[in-house]
């Protein structure tokens, strides 16, 4: 069992070996990582890859039918899922969004919706929220119970690149206020919040893990950002030397295939990007970025984009 604590640094949970099976068919295996007080871990990976299934296993919602999870006694965890099931053919204010899973004292309401920068909204109509104003609704209800673990699976969702700068400044504040560990979800296999203490790329396993690149601290990075976007976004460059078959198998590099991998097989070839701005900005393997609509910042995405050829995802 870990240990209680209110320290920075403290283990909030931690996952070892963790394998999920259903239907016959492991979701995720070999799964380890671990979410401290006051850290950010980002979960990245392909569709399917076993984001949300690792996510629900940290925080107690799916029980693993291998390994272990241990998560420090009492833990308080706020769940952003990545769907919600609202009939939205009802009516819902924000103020009852806040509430749905229960009662909530009004000055902790009035405190998370402050927090997340729509107090002013409280009483408009849930369905009437632009994307970013949604998911800082759902970001409130999370924080206003007070949690020692946020667990934000894909936050930034149906938000334009401007909004998602914005949120991942929220998540920050929001960390750097109440110190507690943030498990974040990203559907962006390359660029993740600056923040990140560490990435774990999964893909049914663990691929490869580390920091995101300091891209801040590169001028050309921030000129074409701005510095805002830079003080927020970072590029997480790496590659694998195998790709996951539509069936499950692994073809490796040597061309063998195998019916799985584990972080232990030797078989991953890891290259996590801290040294070079140049990664960001390198050879265009002509990749179309998620955010594609985004045409003021096209030029921007694509070009620190460049480089996504690398994660060879199957
Ligand atoms: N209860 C379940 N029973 C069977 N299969 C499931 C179940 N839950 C999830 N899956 C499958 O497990 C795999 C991993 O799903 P998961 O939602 O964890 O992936 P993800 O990485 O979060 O994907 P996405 O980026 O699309 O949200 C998928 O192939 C999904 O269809």
């Amino acid at each position: 069992m870990l240990s209680p604590a209110n320290a920075k640094g403290e283990r909030l949970v931690s996952l070892e070996d963790v394998g999920v099976l259903r239907g016959g068919r492991w979701l995720v295996r070999g799964v380890e990582f671990s979410v401290s007080r006051g850290e950010i871990v980002t979960l990245i990976g392909p569709n399917g890859s076993g984001k949300s299934t690792s996510a629900k296993a940290a925080i107690g919602v799916l029980k693993p039918d291998e390994g272990r999870v241990e998560r420090f006694p009492g833990l308080k965890v706020g769940y952003v899922p990545q769907k919600l099931s609202i009939d939205w053919t009802l009516p819902l204010t924000v103020r009852r969004l806040m509430t749905l899973t229960g009662p909530l004292p009004e000055r902790d309401m009035q405190a998370a919706l402050e927090a997340a920068g729509i107090a002013h909204m409280i009483g408009a109509e849930v369905q009437h929220l632009s994307g970013g104003e949604f998911q800082r609704a759902l970001m409130a209800r999370a924080i206003a119970r007070k949690p020692d673990l946020l667990v934000l699976d894909e936050p930034v969702q149906g938000v334009d690149f401007s909004g998602e700068i914005a949120l991942y400044d929220l998540i920050k504040s929001i960390r750097n206020a109440s110190g507690c560990g943030i498990l974040l979800i990203s559907h962006d296999l390359h660029v993740v919040m600056a923040e990140t203490d560490t990435v774990i790329c999964l893909n049914g396993h663990v691929c490869c893990r580390g920091t995101p690149e300091a891209v801040s601290r590169s001028p050309e990075y921030v000129r074409l950002f701005g510095s805002r976007a830079a003080q927020t976004l970072a590029v997480y460059s790496h590659h694998h030397d195998h790709t996951h078959l539509p069936d499950g198998r692994v073809l490796h590099a040597d061309g063998s295939v195998t019916d799985h991998c584990h972080p232990e097989d030797g078989h991953h070839a890891h290259e996590h990007a801290h040294d070079s701005h140049e990664h960001a900005h390198g050879q265009d393997h002509g990749h179309a970025h998620a955010h594609d609509d985004h045409h003021e910042h096209d030029h921007a995405h694509e070009h620190a984009h460049s480089r996504s050829g690398e994660g060879r995802h199957a």
